[in-house]
């Protein structure tokens, strides 16, 4: 059990003149943690604020608690094969994960033994600027206790800091069969909200997910993790649904390439398997692109240039559909399904992606590559 955190926003760096002599307290001890510095005033501090390594730690308690979190890490951010995460070491201190896409956000990796309800723990300094919280249970283990820590959690921060997104990972479930991930999945959430009504939380802003880092389902949920935190969500949805209708397409996704996140699709409903198709569809277009591609530093499309250089493809499905992708900026690509008949106008297809293109990056300030 316990948590990645993604906050929306790089935290602003401190100032080079600033130095740890002006800083908070409480700051320079997180900062220590996350960076395993010792105090230079004094070596070997007694901590007043929680330095996040507990007394009950895995020793303590004799029972590990890896429900899988730096696997998640690694598998979405840093594209490491599944099978390879066997290999990982314990998380001994928070490690702290800059994402620079689209938006740029951070992913906290705690370890499991961390305890925010620890009266010395600098809860301010954790949840001051956070947007989501991903609680990540093990699918496969005893999770009583950890839903016990869990609950008590969403009430500190429904008390604290209401509109974090709390987002609960059912995890590992990829050994379980269908019927029995979603009892598991029916009693964390009944157990959760009966806790929650019990202490007067009607409406907290909890979602759960069944993950697994052996499918699509880990990218899905992130994917939904990460467009509860991006403001333009609508605005997205609606081009992309004028996109689909003008267009003759049957679903649209725009995807970060690099960790493979859809950050909005139109509102028809996804299917898993479009999902899948299109994640596997990127993996095949960056390879290729490593191979062949070439930069194109701070390169700026003016008004009347057209796009040719940004990358673009189309394939032909073996059940006749179509999947049409164009290249975006440098982070983000445009996937649409479409049935065969749709690409016959291609040049209607190229047009109104081109417009789309230009309307988001006016929604995002974006340059196109
Ligand atoms: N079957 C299965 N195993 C998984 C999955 N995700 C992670 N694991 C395994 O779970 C084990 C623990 O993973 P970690 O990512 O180190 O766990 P953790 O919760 O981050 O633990 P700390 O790093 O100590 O905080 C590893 O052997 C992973 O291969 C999953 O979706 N399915």
């Amino acid at each position: 059990m316990a948590s990645l955190l993604t906050t929306p926003a790089q935290r602003e760096q401190p100032e080079e003149h600033e130095t740890w002599r002006n800083r908070a307290p409480a700051v320079l001890t997180l900062e220590r943690y996350m960076q395993d510095q010792t105090d230079p005033e004094n070596p070997n501090p007694s901590p007043k604020f929680h330095t996040g390594r507990l007394p009950n730690n895995r020793s303590g308690d004799g029972k590990p608690r890896l429900s899988g979190k730096s696997s998640i890490s690694s598998v979405v951010f840093h594209k490491m094969p599944p099978a390879e995460t066997l290999f990982l070491e314990s998380t001994a201190r928070i490690q702290k994960d800059a994402v620079h896409s689209f938006m740029d956000f951070q992913v906290w990796d705690f370890p499991g033994q961390l305890d925010f309800l620890d009266p010395a723990f600098d809860v301010d300094n954790i949840f001051g600027e956070i947007g989501a919280l991903i609680w990540v249970i093990d699918a496969q283990d005893e999770y009583l206790d950890a839903l016990v820590r869990l609950n008590n959690t969403i009430l500190l921060l429904q008390q604290h800091y209401p509109s974090i997104n709390i987002e609960v990972f059912i995890h590992k479930v990829d050994a379980l069969s269908e019927d029995y991930k979603f009892d598991i999945q029916r009693d964390i959430v009944q157990r959760t909200q009966d806790e929650l009504s019990d202490a007067g939380y009607e409406n907290a802003p909890v979602s759960f997910h069944l993950t697994s880092i052996y499918d699509h389902s880990i990218f899905e949920a992130f994917s939904k993790v990460i467009q509860k935190l991006i403001p333009q969500l609508p605005t997205l949805e609606g081009l992309l649904n004028i996109l689909c209708s003008n267009s003759g397409m049957e679903k649209a996704y725009i995807f970060d390439c690099i960790s493979k996140i859809y950050i909005a699709t139109d509102s028809s409903p996804v299917d898993m398997q479009s999902y899948e198709i299109c994640s596997d569809y990127i993996d095949v277009i960056v390879d290729v692109s490593e191979i062949y591609g070439w930069d194109r530093p701070g390169r700026v499309v003016e008004e009347d240039e057209c796009n040719d250089q940004e990358a673009e493809s189309v394939i032909r499905l073996q059940n006749g559909m179509i999947l049409y992708l164009k290249e975006i900026n440098k982070y983000l690509v445009l996937i649409c399904i479409m049935k065969e008949e749709s690409i016959k106008k291609k040049g209607l297809i190229d047009y109104n992606c081109g417009v789309f293109q230009d309307a988001l990056a006016q929604v995002f300030g974006l340059q196109r590559s």
